[in-house]
């Protein structure tokens, strides 16, 4: 008999549901993962520490009181690194501890160290003493999670040159920055710095930026992000990033260079395969460190799973958690529906971004028709209280069944609302719905019905010359 009956390798949102949903089942379960990462990437350096630095940013900025209060209104003048540091510590510390607690109570063991596959049914653990020690499962799930890729060109050295990691460890709120990659990490930092009063300069080498994205929505996100004073250099790659004893360099193809305090790299990720061993266990990784899977999560070795980053795409939190217990239900054999294909979108710029389902571009070059509904916040109450004049909803609906086709939110509570539509979305429901229902007021979530009625008044019009 082995040791345990599923053990999953990393606690990030993938290890955590999938060891407790295994669990829940009545297996005997056990976790890895080293003592300073339970919660994986996502509590301690990727998703929380910046969604709450991105907190710490807006209020002590006043940033989003500034419609109301004035354009110099600030909580605080001079913000400095252990202001923002505070917050994000105090969250981190909660959430690893409701972690360590959910996992107790579900009899999950949590053993510390890194696993490394010694047969397909054995994982030596490395805890830091030296002595590793063998665990043996009957089914095993790899939740190992993605890395910062780091090229060799560039001189990281985690004070001036660091990854999206090194950057919550900053000494000092840098006066000039150049961001590689606009990615949705490179984004987020971008306007969390350019919102600091950082002069950003974002580098990608890509025509534009964020290209899943409705693009009026992108638009409007450049729009104030130039007002913060970011300056855009699209379709430029970066060569080299070289560390000088004032500032650091970042050199471009095309010949140009730019000084910076500050250079945070984010051109990507790289799946953390390498210490794994993987050919121990028959298994292999690609050229970025990523597991192949069925549509069960399975691995080339049938009792082997993958979840979450690893596996590659989309590589969010939120799909990842869904992925892990997906796979240990799998693993367990419990009857399993798939993951629901409806997956919403929510980019933590400032302002936010969030959408559901599909872009007016996607649309147009599928030659399905649409109509477009919108909904501004300056027309409604709650956007005026808030001071967010410049927040928007959008709704494309089919005129010929009337469902809605996408929803794409921009400005305060984005990534929240979203889900109003994704939901009427995932039910079948139509735009008469929204027109129908009635919304609390004055709520942002009444944008819904303004933008229905909008979609519905263009139709029937386009019905009226049509006869
Ligand atoms: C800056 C940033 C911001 C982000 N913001 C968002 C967001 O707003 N919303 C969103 O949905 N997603 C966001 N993401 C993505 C999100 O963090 C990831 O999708 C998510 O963390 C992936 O979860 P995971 O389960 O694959 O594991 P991860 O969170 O990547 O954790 C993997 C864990 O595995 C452990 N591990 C690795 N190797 C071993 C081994 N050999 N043995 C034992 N343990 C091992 C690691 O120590 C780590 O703790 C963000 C990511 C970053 C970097
Ligand atoms: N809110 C969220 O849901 C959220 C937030 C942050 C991260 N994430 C996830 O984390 C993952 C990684 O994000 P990411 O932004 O690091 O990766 P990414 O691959 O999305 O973006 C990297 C960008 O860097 C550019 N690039 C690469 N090399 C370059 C070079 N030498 N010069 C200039 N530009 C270069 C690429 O063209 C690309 O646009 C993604 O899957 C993302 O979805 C999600």
């Amino acid at each position: 008999m082995h040791d345990y009956e599923v053990l999953v390798l990393g606690s990030g949102p993938s290890g955590q549901k999938a060891a407790i949903a295994a669990s829940k089942l009545g297996r005997r379960v056990a976790i890895v993962d080293r003592r300073d990462m339970i919660g994986g990437v996502c509590i301690n350096t990727g998703t929380v520490p910046s969604k709450t630095l991105r907190e710490a940013v807006l209020y002590l900025t006043g940033l989003s009181q500034r419609e109301l209060y004035g354009s110099n209104y600030r909580v605080k003048e001079d913000i400095s690194v252990s202001d923002l540091a505070a917050r994000t510590q105090h969250v981190i510390n909660r959430q690893t501890d409701v972690i360590r607690n959910q996992l107790s109570r579900n009899q999950v063991a949590l053993i510390s160290g890194a696993g490394r596959f010694g047969d397909p049914h054995t994982v030596w653990i490395d805890s830091g003493t030296g002595r590793d020690t063998k665990v043996t499962a009957d089914k095993i799930i790899i939740a190992a999670g993605t890395r910062p890729a780091r090229p060799d060109s560039v001189d990281f050295d985690d004070r001036t040159i660091v990854d999206s990691d090194g950057v919550i460890n900053l000494h000092a709120v840098p006066r000039s920055m150049v961001v590689v990659g606009a990615g949705v990490i490179g984004m987020e930092y971008a306007s969390m710095f350019a919102a600091l009063g950082t002069k950003v300069t974002v580098v990608e080498r890509r025509p534009g930026m964020l290209e899943f994205c409705d693009a009026e929505i992108v638009e409007s996100l450049k729009y104030h992000l130039r007002d913060l004073s970011v300056t855009f250099r699209f379709g430029e790659e970066v060569a080299a990033v070289e560390r000088h004893a004032t500032a650091a360099l970042t050199i471009l193809k095309s010949g140009k260079k730019i000084a910076a305090d500050t250079v945070m790299y984010s051109a990507g990720r790289q799946g953390q395969t390498d210490d794994l061993d993987l050919p121990a266990a028959g298994l292999s990784a690609d050229r970025r460190g990523r597991i192949e899977v069925d549509q069960h999560y399975r691995t080339a070795v049938e009792h082997i799973y993958a979840v979450g980053d690893v596996i590659g795409f989309p590589a969010l939190a939120s799909t990842s958690m869904e992925q892990g217990r997906l796979a240990a239900y799998h693993a367990c054999d419990e009857p399993t529906r798939e993951m629901h294909a409806l997956q919403p979108i929510g980019i933590y710029t400032i302002p936010e971004i969030s959408f559901v389902g599909k872009t007016e571009e996607e649309l147009t070059n599928s030659s399905t028709p649409f109509e477009v509904g919108i909904a501004r916040y300056r027309e409604l109450a709650r956007g005026q209280i808030l001071g967010d004049s410049y927040g928007m909803l959008k709704l494309l609906v089919s005129p010929e069944d009337r469902t809605l086709l996408g929803v794409h939110v921009f400005g305060t509570g984005a990534t929240e609302l979203v889900h109003i539509g994704q939901t009427v979305m995932g039910c079948g429901g139509t735009v008469d719905y929204l027109v129908d229902t009635v919304f609390n007021y004055p709520t942002l979530a009444e944008s819904y019905k303004t933008a229905a009625l909008d979609a519905v008044n263009k139709i029937r019009h386009i019905h009226r010359i049509d006869g």
